[in-house]
């Protein structure tokens, strides 16, 4: 273990990072209507933190378009926690952004108080993705530093050494998605993530390994470390994510077996 203690992200009633895993479903509407709709078809589902990504919405570069929907969203969550994610095309989205406007459509989203937590590509030039950590940290805004690999899987060494550079940003928490091409590649995933948030908890990491291959990182990721998982509702987001039900069938599962484990771990069998 670590030297420094893990410091988990409190947003709104949501806590990320001490352990129990947490359950994003992105949406992926092109205009208010369709978010709203969306967003209204995840009552009663067990959500614990939307993510609004909103490189799918029609009028990405019309900043206050853009702060408008994420104003009416937030007020339509109420207590959930949005996130908001720009994914640009190189990270495997669609957004067609140079890095100027990338940073303003940030750091207008991270000063408008209309997002709790701000995805931010820490491959974008540095002084892009420090203008929006700073912006976000004087509005009290979350980040989640983050790093997408859409072909492969680098060795566990070289996915420490990248959520590690993340960490060191200053955000509140670090995600990587990889694409396996083998079951070692899935075990590299698990492995990084089990070293860094056992040697570094100070910044809770967020991991999985993308595709069917990877499909166990999604459900049990936690086990290893990573504080949260992206499940679908509708449209997935990325290969290989499982639907919100599926995903909280399994994590009860895996909870029940847990305790039932920790009370039979002191005495002989
Ligand atoms: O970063 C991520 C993770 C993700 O790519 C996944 O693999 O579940 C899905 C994206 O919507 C999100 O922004």
């Amino acid at each position: 273990m670590g030297s420094t203690a893990a410091r988990p992200v409190r947003v709104k009633d949501v806590t990320i990072g001490d352990g129990r895993p947490v359950v994003i479903v992105p949406v992926l509407g092109a205009t208010p209507a369709e978010l709203r709709a969306q967003v209204v078809g995840l009552s009663g589902r067990r959500v614990d933190v939307v993510e609004w990504r909103v490189d799918h919405f029609a009028a990405l570069t019309d900043i206050p378009a853009v702060l408008d929907a994420a104003r009416a969203l937030v007020r339509l969550l109420g207590p959930v926690p949005l996130l908001v994610t720009c994914r640009t095309r190189t990270e495997g989205g669609v957004a067609d952004l140079d890095p100027q406007s990338y940073g303003e459509l940030l750091s207008a989203l991270a000063s408008s108080g209309a997002a709790d937590l701000l995805d931010v590509e820490h491959r974008r030039p540095g002084d892009v993705v420090a203008g929006i950590v700073t912006a976000a940290r004087r509005h009290g805004v979350k980040v989640v530093a983050s790093e997408h690999d859409f072909t492969t899987t680098p060795p566990a060494e070289e996915i420490v050494r990248r959520l590690r550079e993340m960490q060191e940003l200053g955000v509140d928490l670090a995600k990587i998605a990889v694409m396996p091409r083998s079951r070692a590649d899935v075990l590299a995933l698990l492995d990084a993530t089990r070293q860094v948030s056992e040697e570094h908890p100070e910044v809770p990491v967020i991991t999985m390994s993308m595709g069917p291959l990877g499909v166990v990182s999604r459900l049990a990721g936690h086990l290893f470390g990573s504080a949260a998982t992206f499940a679908s509702a509708g449209t997935a987001s990325a290969p290989g994510q499982v639907d919100v039900e599926g995903v909280r069938t399994v994590l009860d599962v895996l909870d029940r077996a847990q305790g039932a484990g920790a009370a039979r771990e002191p005495g002989p069998a």
